[in-house]
């Protein structure tokens, strides 16, 4: 080696982290060093494939219960600034990166994530050949694993995470929900925040949320829309909220198996039809359960920056965030309404194929009429988006908070503030010149092209 090689090498190496070990149920094993909190985290195995992002994604309460990978192979480059965390402190169980920089340079940077896991008790493992890791999930599906810092006998350890409970069947909505009612406003907007960039709508709508785990760009959106919120635990009586005579109700994003909560989706099933309801990720599922669907697990789920989602109203496809691992299957809500799918009586085996028949497909649903199937998944012919026709209701699976993504789906906050105004036209949005979503291609705040 080189003197200059070796200058360089000395200038970047870093200090080596105590042995870590990941096992998964399934044997296998990937050794590393300990990169965050010392200790032992069982949890589900996913990965995540944005490029950043990292302190969003290790911040979204969505995560509780589940280990992350990241796919990304420099992680930490830019430290952590707490403006960009989307809830008080992490939920996941422990991260997994190829590489983590102890040594951020951003002029935002507050501290190292290294060092931020560690404050906040996450195991954390690095040194793990990722791009392994991932295919072999993608091979085999997701499934128990294990971080440990404290146990180097893998016997022991995979026998621990046979043991450990399954992420399905558990109810991880109470862990991360609030305790009580609270406000929230454009008083609450963090300084740096996305939605910033597009300064808040006059508050016209009182807005009651379920708190399921909501991820805090949401509240920024929904308020950068016109709302002010009221914020509530995930199982508060449907008959509560609407004696708060709200204008609207959001059901939020969260972790875990949507079949354990029960008590978000029967106020689900009260609500719908009363007050105007919009929901994201887990609140759309919560929409679906409450109109009576089957809820699909998927073998490795979404998460990530760069998922194609065509809009069948519009034929736009959106590049959209997502962090979902169950999904509603559209077709269990209903029997085809032929004169509003385009004539057809069968159901799609591959919900892309509306996409090419230019279709958004209508189902009539027992309990709440006919449900219109909005937005489909280009990767994978899942179902995206619903809207109710016969009572104000919409929701999506994927984010169009982004934190971290593009927001190319920003709209769909606009499209709930015109669904409070009773417009029936309320997700016919161009989105080049949307408030929310066209400030990026240089329109003002009234739509035309500055
Ligand atoms: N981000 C979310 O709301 C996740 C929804 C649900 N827990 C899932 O994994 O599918």
């Amino acid at each position: 080696m080189s003197k200059i090689a070796e200058k360089m090498r000395a200038a970047t190496s870093k200090p080596a982290g105590a042995p870590a070990l990941l096992v998964l149920e399934d044997g296998t094993v990937f050794a590393g060093t300990s990169c965050g909190a010392p200790g032992e985290a069982f949890g589900e195995i996913c990965f995540n494939t944005s490029l950043e992002g990292y302190l969003e994604i290790v911040t979204d309460p969505s995560y509780a219960g589940q280990i992350v990978v990241l796919t990304y192979p420099q992680v930490g480059n830019y430290g952590v600034n707490a403006d960009d965390a989307q809830a008080e402190r992490p939920a996941l169980r422990a991260l997994v990166v190829r590489d983590m920089c102890p040594t951020p340079s951003s002029w935002r940077s507050q501290e190292s994530l290294g060092d931020y896991l560690a404050r906040e008790g996450v195991v954390a493992i690095e040194g793990v050949d990722t791009r392994a890791l991932v295919r072999h999930i993608r091979d085999y599906g997701v499934q128990r694993a294990v971080v440990s810092t404290e146990d180097t006998d893998v016997a022991a350890l995979l026998e621990k995470v046979r043991k450990s409970p399954s992420l399905v069947g558990e109810n991880q909505v109470v862990g991360v929900s609030c305790d009580g009612a609270y406000s929230y406003t454009a008083a609450n907007l963090p300084a740096s925040h996305g939605f910033a960039l597009a300064a808040p709508a006059e508050p016209r709508f009182k807005v009651v949320v379920y708190h399921c785990g909501v991820k805090r760009s949401i509240l920024d959106g929904l308020v950068a829309s016109g709302c002010e919120l009221t914020v509530v635990p995930w199982d508060t009586p449907a008959e509560e909220v609407l004696a708060m005579s709200p204008d609207g109700v959001f059901l939020s994003n969260g972790p875990g198996d949507p079949e354990a909560v029960g008590e978000t989706y029967r106020q689900a099933e009260k609500l719908l039809g009363k007050v105007p309801l919009f929901g994201i990720c887990l609140g759309h599922q919560m929409m679906a359960k409450a109109a009576g669907a089957e809820i699909d697990k998927l073998k490795f789920g979404h998460h990530g920056g760069n998922h194609p989602v065509q809009n069948l109203l519009t034929g736009r496809v959106e590049v959209t965030a997502q962090n979902h691992g169950f999904c509603p299957r559209f077709q269990s809500l209903g029997a085809l309404v032929p004169e509003l799918s385009g004539g057809a009586t069968e159901h799609a085996e591959d919900l892309r194929e509306w996409g090419r028949r230019g279709v958004a497909p209508v189902v009539a649903n027992e309990r709440f009429g006919r449900i219109r199937l909005t937005h489909v998944n280009l990767d994978d012919g899942t179902a995206e988006g619903f809207a109710f026709l016969d009572v104000p209701a919409f929701s999506v699976q994927y984010h169009p908070e982004a934190a971290p993504g593009p927001t190319d789906a920003h709209y769909l906050f606009t499209a709930f503030a015109r669904l409070m105004e009773g417009r029936e036209d309320y997700l016919d949005i161009d989105i080049a010149t949307d408030r929310l979503s066209g400030w990026k291609f240089g329109s003002t705040a009234e739509g035309e092209v500055a």
